[in-house]
């Protein structure tokens, strides 16, 4: 689930059905010369719906539908019928998508439960036939309503993330390798910074059948929230994450350092990103010796709970994985 299959932007026009014009008609039976009238309600048009599914998690099949239009409601017609409602078109999300106009940037919805539909352009209502407007003074109405026009609007559909772990880190921390070596995805890793450029997720197995889903994003830097490097399109992917993991390698010049404008970065983005459970794992252990290492941690200063980590050597991926599991299944 790498790499370019993962689409998270679409635009599109969307467009819902006009509605069917009603219908001026009047009754012929063979004995009545002057039948009344009797034109029928022109049918709806068509909405465009949008309805989640928890199996999708992309919004790749969209990638190529610029127009989205939805059909015409049929005319009224004689003996009061009512003409046919457009058929509706109905686009399936994954949960996490939200829908806004393209123009205004106003937010339209937001998809977060299997099978919720939300009707991103309603059609248009059927005009009423004739018959409708029959009154004393006017027996012969020879007005029915056209029917209502459809909506037009450009929308943007985002896909916020929905894993379970979100991995926070600088640049070159060993995001993309840890996720690698956790489950099956195969992620981008190099040493060079901003290697991912998209978002991976992977499924972490844990333990008897059980699993969580992990989400790599592209790495954060100072000023991420003002939109340096990667900046604000990115940080959005983490809104969703019931936790964030951050990733410290221990090689990096000061740990606490790095920790605190990673937070601060987060914080000036969206504060409610703090009330999230965090853990920090401290990477590419394999790179101090013990003693190094001793020394090390008598200087951190971290307000969460932390694990040493190698993706290279294993060394504490298990106890990581078990306080992953433990801090998601927990009530706070
Ligand atoms: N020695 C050692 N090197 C590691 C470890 N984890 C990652 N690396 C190396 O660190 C470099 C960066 O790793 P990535 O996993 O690409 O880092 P990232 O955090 O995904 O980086 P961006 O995608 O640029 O944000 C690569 O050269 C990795 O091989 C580790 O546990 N030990
Ligand atoms: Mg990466």
């Amino acid at each position: 689930m790498s790499g370019n299959n993962f689409i998270d932007y679409v635009k599109f026009c969307s467009r819902s059905g006009h509605g069917g014009p009603g219908a001026v008609h009047f009754r012929r039976e063979k004995h009545v010369p002057k039948g009344g009238p009797d034109g029928g309600n022109g049918g709806r048009g068509g909405h465009v719906i949008l309805k989640g599914n928890s199996q999708l998690w992309t919004l790749l099949h969209l990638k190529y539908r610029k127009h989205v239009i939805a059909e015409n409601g049929m005319p009224g017609g004689s003996m009061k019928s009512t003409g046919a409602d457009g058929k509706d078109e109905i686009l399936e999300v994954p949960l996490g998508t939200v829908a806004k106009d393209s123009e205004t940037g106003e937010i339209l919805c937001e998809i977060t439960e299997h099978d919720q539909e939300v009707i991103l352009s309603p059609g248009g209502r059927g005009g009423l036939g004739n018959e409708n407007f029959k009154n004393s003074v006017n027996q012969t109405p020879r007005y029915a309503q056209p029917g209502e026009e459809g909506e037009t609007r450009w929308v943007i559909l985002e896909l916020k993330l929905l894993a379970d772990v979100g991995l926070v880190g600088f640049p070159n921390a060993g995001k993309s390798t840890l996720l690698s070596s956790v489950s099956a995805a195969k992620p981008e890793i190099a040493d060079y910074p901003f290697t991912t450029l998209t978002p991976n997720l992977g499924v972490v197995g844990y333990r008897n059948d059980q699993s969580f889903v992990m989400a790599d994003i592209p790495g954060i830097i100072e000023g991420a929230a003002e939109g340096k490097g990667l900046g604000l399109r990115f940080l959005r992917h983490i809104e969703r994450n019931s936790m964030l993991l951050f990733l410290v390698p221990v090689d990096a010049e000061d740990l606490n350092k790095e920790y605190e404008i990673l937070v601060d970065e987060l914080k000036r983005y969206n504060p409610e990103l703090l009330d999230k459970q965090r853990l920090i794992a401290l990477s590419k252990t394999d790179m101090l010796d013990e003693e190094l290492m001793k020394e090390m941690e008598q200087t951190l200063s971290f307000d969460v709970p932390y694990v040493f980590i190698s993706s290279v050597t294993g060394q504490g991926i298990q106890t990581l994985k078990d306080k992953i599991w433990q801090t998601l299944n927990s009530d706070r």
